[in-house]
């Protein structure tokens, strides 16, 4: 941890609780905030949808049917004012190293910024340096992704990564299904249970298929598991590390990683790398993005990070009171620590955002899931909710009775697309009306009927709007969500950009493993001592 005296945030950031804005905040919770009915704030004000109703590029968001009014965004918006939000905004945009245990800056938006653009006056060397450094790598990656999609003889593209090195490819080459065009299959593999890419490699032949070891670190115990078992498998499969042979480990190994050196030591010579103000779960704009490049092309890829560019110029430049992010992420913040409502449920309608969720609890979970503020010190309030959810209208068969008719109150975030896909286009309406309905049903309820048929109403939720499913819109909500969580992490003063919370359980698992196979538990607690030998069994 730094020294106070190396504190950057010195002046700049001030803990929320520490405001006077959270003390008003509390009092209008009191005295207005937890008796809000939404059904009457529409009552008294016809125009609550217009001014709860926030244009971004390529998101439309409808915030009315939160628990909100004018006086508590007001209130919320001095907060963050308070906190210093603009200045760490800033702090973060011109490269200043806001990731504070790591000593690193988090300069994600230089991914998908636009060559040629200026670096602020202020901004330390190393920014106008990872402004050239990015669009080469770019451009090398995306030649490569071409020439991939047009080598008819790769049939399969196998991607081995956990975390943020596959959750946010997998994510995105699934949303952009319909860009799919050279007829190649692209896979992902995370887990370290055999199962997942054992089954996978029963279906490939080593001659057309291509694996991306996509590693920041290239030290992920389970990566590079799998990554090894791949070489294996290539290997025992007329491969070789010899690279004039005919099946060359070389040309069907690459590697998108920072740590070359370990990628050269695999045996991979071609490596797209990224830099250390890459933050992993914020890392698919990256190379780490090459499957999706490979999956949709160079072409559409680059929609993509322009549709996050144009969120990245809203969220630096729009006020405060007409941003978006921080509009949502104020909501966040209101809802976690004043109402005390523990999760946020993620409701796509859309078939192809069916991996969303998954990406957002990293996203927000690894971000803002902390107990600490930037100088180690306790929180006395609660961080990050839990983030969870399906695509509608599954989620409508599942769980969100608990959420019309539960104890707890869950705030739903509804995404909704104005124009459906290509397939069966004649469902797209029942699908949207489902959204509406869901979103209607939760704040009027039933408060007339008794007993199981009640439904108390004025649940919250939010509704955003994309015109359609396309790498413009993906990347701009993909972004949102993005800037959003720096917005409530920085109320919070957390560091929003390290993940302590994963190290322990990696370096146990790595205690743990040899004594699965000699049968030790000789210094170990009871419960993992009796579990370990009932375990051994299936292992040895
Ligand atoms: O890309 P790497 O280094 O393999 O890390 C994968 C993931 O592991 C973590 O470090 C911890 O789970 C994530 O933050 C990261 O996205």
């Amino acid at each position: 941890m730094p020294a106070p005296e190396q504190d950057i945030f010195q002046g700049m950031r001030t803990r929320c609780d520490q405001t006077p804005a959270w003390r008003a905040l509390q009092v209008h919770f009191e005295q207005a905030g937890k008796h809000l009915d939404v059904r009457d704030a529409f009552a008294a004000d016809p125009s609550r949808y217009q001014a709860f109703s926030q244009e971004a590029p390529h998101v439309f968001a409808d915030l009315s049917r939160n628990r909100i009014d004018a006086s508590t965004e007001a209130l919320l918006f001095d907060l963050a004012r308070q906190c210093g939000l603009e200045q760490q905004r800033h702090a973060m945009w011109t490269g200043q190293a806001i990731n504070t245990t790591e000593q690193r800056a988090v300069l994600h938006h230089l991914l998908r910024q636009p060559a040629g653009v200026a670096a602020d006056s202020n901004a330390p060397p190393l920014v106008a340096q990872a402004q050239g450094d990015v669009h080469t790598t770019l451009h090398a990656m995306l030649a490569y992704a071409d020439s991939v999609r047009q080598d008819a003889r790769i049939t399969d593209i196998v991607s081995i990564g956990i975390g943020g090195s596959g959750l946010g490819p997998s994510m995105a080459v699934t949303a952009l299904e319909e860009h799919w065009q050279s007829g190649q299959r692209v896979h992902f593999v995370s887990n370290v249970d055999g199962l997942e890419l054992g089954s996978l490699l029963r279906r490939l032949r080593p001659e057309s298929t291509l694996f991306l070891i996509a590693s920041k670190t290239f030290t992920t115990a389970e990566t590079m598991v799998n990554a090894h078992a791949a070489r294996d498998w290539f290997l025992a499969h007329g491969g070789s590390t010899d690279t004039q042979a005919a099946l060359p480990l070389a040309r069907h190994f690459v590697a998108l990683t920072t740590n070359v050196d370990a990628a050269r030591g695999f045996g991979i010579t071609t490596t797209f790398g990224f830099w250390d103000w890459v933050g992993g779960r914020f890392s698919l704009w990256s190379a780490i993005g090459l499957p999706i490049a490979v999956a949709v092309g160079s072409k559409v890829f680059c929609q993509l990070l322009a549709g996050a560019h144009a969120m990245d110029t809203h969220f630096y430049s729009a006020p405060l009171e007409h941003n978006l992010p921080v509009r949502l992420g104020l909501l966040d913040v209101w809802y976690r620590n004043f109402h005390s409502f523990s999760s946020r449920c993620i409701a796509p309608y859309s078939h192809g955002l069916r991996r969303l969720s998954a990406y957002l609890q990293q996203l927000e979970m690894e971000s803002n899931g902390k107990g600490v503020d930037w100088r180690g010190q306790a929180l006395p309030y609660a961080t990050a909710p839990a983030v969870w959810g399906e695509p509608g209208t599954n989620g409508q068969h599942a769980f969100f009775q608990m959420i019309h008719q539960g104890q707890d109150i869950i705030p739903v975030e509804f995404i909704v697309l104005r124009q459906g896909g290509r397939d069966l286009p004649e469902q797209h309406p029942r699908l949207v009306a489902n959204a509406l309905a869901q979103a209607q049903a939760l704040m009027l309820g039933r408060p007339s009927c008794c007993g199981h048929r009640h439904f108390s109403g004025n649940r919250p939720s939010t509704v955003l709007v994309l015109e359609r499913l396309d790498a413009t819109s993906l990347g701009a909500l993909l972004a949102l969500y993005e800037h959003r969580i720096f917005v409530s992490g920085a109320l919070w003063g957390i560091n929003s950009f390290d993940q302590w919370g994963v190290e322990l359980g990696k370096q146990l698992a790595s205690n743990l493993e040899p004594r699965l196979a000699s049968g030790d538990v000789q210094g170990l607690d009871a419960a993992t001592a009796g579990l370990l030998q009932r375990l051994r069994a299936g292992v040895t």
